[in-house]
Parts: C-alpha cells; sequence; structure tokens
C-alpha cells in the first residue's frame, strides 16, 4: 500500500481547495458525489459487491504539522493521522486523510482511534449527531482527465474531524452512466 501513499500524498498535501460554487460543480453528473453530506463510504459500497478499506498509515501528529487553514477547521491541537484507500470489488477508489484531534478522541469517541479496517464513515454516519459541514473541492488533474478531491469537516458529539479524499481515476465518480 505505500507505493498509494507515494503516488497520492503529494496531490493531497498540495490542493488549492475552492468552493463547490466557485466551481460550479452543481448539477453535474460528477458533482453529487462530491457534495454528497452523508457517509461516502455507504454510497461507494452500494456500487460494488465488496467494499472495503486499506489503512496505509495511523500515527499522532503534533499540532505544528498542521497546515493554517487545517487549525482554522479544528484547532491548534495534537491530532491522529489516518490514511487508507477505500477499495471498490479491490480497485482503489479514494484515498483519504483524516485529521481526528486527540480532544475529539474521548468519551463515546475514543473507539474512532481503533477502527483499523472499518469505515470511518461506517462509525460516524451511525451517530445521530453526525453533521459535515466546511466542504471545499478541487480539481488536482486537468480539465481534460480531472482527478476530484474534497475536504470537509466531520461533527460527531460536537467535537471535529477534518477528511480530505481524492477520487481515483477508477472511481464510479467518473462513470459516465446516472449514477445513484
Ligand atoms: C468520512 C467517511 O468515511 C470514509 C472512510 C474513511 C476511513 O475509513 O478512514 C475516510 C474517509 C471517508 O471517505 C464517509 O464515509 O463519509
Amino acid at each position: 500500500m505505500s507505493k498509494f501513499k507515494q503516488l497520492y500524498k503529494p496531490l493531497l498535501d498540495n490542493v488549492q481547495w475552492e468552493t463547490p460554487l466557485s466551481l460550479a460543480i452543481e448539477g453535474t453528473e460528477f458533482g453529487h458525489w462530491l457534495l454528497e453530506p452523508d457517509s461516502l463510504s455507504r454510497r461507494l459500497q452500494r456500487h460494488c459487491d465488496e467494499f472495503t478499506v486499506s489503512l496505509i498509515e495511523q500515527k499522532k501528529i503534533d499540532s505544528t504539522m498542521l497546515s493554517a487553514d487545517e487549525r482554522e477547521l479544528i484547532g491548534d491541537v495534537n491530532c491522529l493521522l489516518r490514511k487508507v484507500v477505500l477499495m471498490g470489488d479491490g480497485q482503489p477508489w479514494v484515498f483519504a486523510r483524516t485529521l481526528i484531534p486527540l480532544s475529539t478522541l474521548t468519551g463515546q469517541e475514543s473507539d474512532l482511534e481503533q477502527l483499523g479496517e472499518m469505515p470511518l464513515g461506517f462509525r460516524v454516519f451511525t451517530d445521530s449527531s453526525a453533521r459535515r459541514d466546511a466542504l471545499e473541492v478541487a480539481n488536482t488533474g486537468t480539465q481534460v482527465q480531472p482527478l476530484w478531491a474534497r475536504r470537509s469537516r466531520l461533527w460527531i458529539n460536537n467535537k471535529p474531524l477534518l477528511v480530505a479524499e481524492l477520487f481515483l481515476a477508477q472511481a464510479p465518480v467518473y462513470s459516465k452512466e446516472r449514477q445513484c
């Protein structure tokens, strides 16, 4: 899995995030994927027979490692960094990098550190308090061959986490058929 890390990490590190409005993605055939407010994992699962998560890396990082805008979104806090590839029928679909403040990993949420290869979305979106905001998008590819990414903040029991997702070339987001 380190090949994913080498390939995709730089793409998510240097993203210029923009508002969905400025990229005019609403109403496009892929826009509904990027704007999905509910669990992306659940949605991807509906498009394959076997949905799996490969855990690439998980480690604690110091607040000094966060970028200025990450600090603005989740605070100047030490975090658990989790990197995974979401796979549909063995194909890599989404590379995801999540920052979970250590202050979020408390009380009922202390189990988020032990997810392993269980999709984060399955855990977060079973909680009725879960919500998503601060959604931003970016095209890390070209106009002809887009490679979409999005970043959003999730809240669980009023505690934040920040998820950045890169939709890889084989993801259903690029399929021409109308999707549900
Ligand atoms: C946030 C969600 O969870 C997905 C699963 C992730 C994981 O297991 O680490 C990371 C990012 C998401 O794409 C979701 O389903 O919406």
